[in-house]
């Protein structure tokens, strides 16, 4: 597919602020060559800008002829382009004013600044990718884990779009065969067969986006990840857990109760699940005014978690203290957590008196024991009845995973119309939303707004 776009050239700095090797400018548009030659002066002067070749040379402010910088050029010929428009980048040192000083000249010369988003989007309006890998370059960039990313490279090859396009075919076929009973009622054309057209809408429209929509949760907490509270009365070794799981002396730890206040967040990768870790002021009554408001900020924290781990000092045993902090965590998924057992001997320690607990680890922060098995559960906790998900390729987005849920309705509706023998007309329309509920996802019929939505999530340059 082809959407028109505005023959601009546009003009960003692709690579990330600060200092770095090297950065690059990259130029898109009908343009690009004629402001490469304007700005760039090769060693070689008979330089022919062969496709996709890189040259050396100097970038020069065509006003001054005062050298900008020392770098490598490449330019590349539409279409075998990102965008499949003509490419340029300028390959310069890595320092932001320097960039900075080309970008300047490069916008002289007559370039736009390029929207975030801009360049993919192109190559999403110039018919080179579907909206879905438009969508999962985003993803690679935003990934907080590798699986995170493994699962945004998957997509942007084209799973997605080639879970979905066979669905459209099939659905694009039933249409056919309802537009000609609908078009020739008099010459009595039936849809010959209605059990086997139900039967092709069940294999190869309903349980297909039904599999899509099961991957929809996976898709939320690879790229979403969750937020994990340690909760537990002070002293009992939270922020030692935390340091532990960092593999980082991050929070203080230190033998006085009290020690955390304000809370602290960090971000761990477990098994490709990005898990916030919060540590939390050890919650007790009586604490002086500014413990009193990091215990109060802990229980909000609490409220927002999806999951708690419950530390209990293992060489203390279960205090009431303990058993009413308990029953107000217990609301949420919970693992308790018996810390310190390398001064209790191992001996496990009875958490059955605890109302509904599921789940209990025997650990030390301090001498690292126990850490895997802790891990163990808390991934264990968190997909939690769907063990599935490990299988399956595609990790819907929200935006997807609202239209496949539309989707699979109007193709129910079919169903229920073709199983009640009603008109021919009810059945083509619900066969047109079903389809239109997929070709959204791709990016056929998306709305202009949608799209900006989707391309403002870019940073500058992709
Ligand atoms: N220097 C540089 N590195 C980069 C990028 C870039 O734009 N510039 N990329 C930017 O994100 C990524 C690479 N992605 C790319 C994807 C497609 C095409 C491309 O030219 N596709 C054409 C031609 C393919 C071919 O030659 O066969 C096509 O698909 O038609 C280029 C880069 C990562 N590294
Ligand atoms: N022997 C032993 N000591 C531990 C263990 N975990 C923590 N400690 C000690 O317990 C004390 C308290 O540890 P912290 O990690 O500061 O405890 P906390 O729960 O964060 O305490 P608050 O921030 O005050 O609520 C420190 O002296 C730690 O060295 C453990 O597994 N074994
Ligand atoms: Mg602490």
């Amino acid at each position: 597919m082809n959407r028109s776009y505005n023959d601009s050239t546009i003009a960003a700095i692709s690579t990330p602020p600060g200092a770095g090797g090297i950065g690059i400018i990259r130029i898109s548009g009908p343009a690009s060559l004629t402001i490469l030659r304007s700005l760039f002066t090769p060693k070689d002067k008979k330089c022919s800008y062969q496709s996709h070749r890189l040259y050396y040379g100097h970038l020069r402010d065509p006003q001054s002829g005062r050298i900008v910088d020392e770098v490598l050029t490449v330019y590349m010929a539409a279409p075998a382009t990102y965008t499949r428009e003509d490419v340029v980048e300028l390959h310069c040192h890595g320092s932001h004013l320097v960039l900075g000083n080309v970008l300047e000249l490069v916008l002289h010369a007559g370039a736009d600044l390029a929207d975030p988003g801009e360049f993919t989007k192109r190559a999403f309006l110039n018919g080179r990718i579907d909206l879905t890998q438009a969508e999962a370059v985003i993803d690679i960039l935003a990934a907080k884990t590798r699986k995170g990313v493994d699962l945004a490279q998957e997509q942007l090859s084209g799973s997605l779009y080639h879970r979905i396009d066979p669905v459209r075919q099939s659905l694009a076929r039933g249409r056919a065969v309802v537009e000609v009973a609908i078009d020739f009622p008099d010459e009595d054309v039936e849809i010959a067969d209605h059990s086997q057209l139900i039967r092709q809408l069940e294999d190869e429209v309903v349980a297909p986006l039904e599999e899509l929509l099961a991957g929809a949760g996976r898709g939320r907490l690879y790229r979403e990840g969750i937020s994990m509270v340690i909760a537990g009365l002070p002293n009992v070794g939270k922020s030692s857990l935390l340091n532990t799981l960092l593999q980082e002396e991050r929070a203080l730890v230190t033998p006085f109760p009290g020690t955390t206040r304000d809370s602290i967040e960090e971000l761990i990768d477990i098994e490709g699940v990005p898990v916030k870790i919060v540590d939390t002021a050890g919650i007790r009554s009586g604490a002086e005014e500014v413990e009193e408001l990091g215990i109060l900020r802990a229980r909000e924290l609490i409220n927002r978690a999806d999951l708690v781990l419950f530390l209990v000092d293992g060489t203390a045993g279960l205090s009431e203290a303990d058993r009413t902090l308990y029953r107000e965590v217990c609301h949420k998924p919970v693992i308790a957590v018996v810390n310190k057992v390398d001064l209790c001997g191992g001996r496990e320690f009875d958490l059955a008196q605890l109302d509904g607990l599921k789940s209990q680890v025997v650990i030390s922060a301090k001498e690292q024991i126990g850490i895997a098995g802790l891990k163990k559960e808390i991934y264990h906790q968190v997909v939690a009845g769907n063990e599935q998900w490990e299988e399956q390729g595609c990790a819907p987005n929200f935006r997807h995973k609202v239209a496949l849920r539309a989707a699979l309705e109007a193709a129910r509706r079919v169903m229920i119309t073709l199983e009640q023998g009603l008109t021919y007309d009810l059945i083509a329309v619900d066969l047109q939303e079903c389809l239109d509920c997929l070709s959204e996802i791709v990016g056929e019929t998306t709305a202009e707004d949608v799209l900006d939505v989707i391309f403002q999530q870019f940073c500058l340059g992709k």
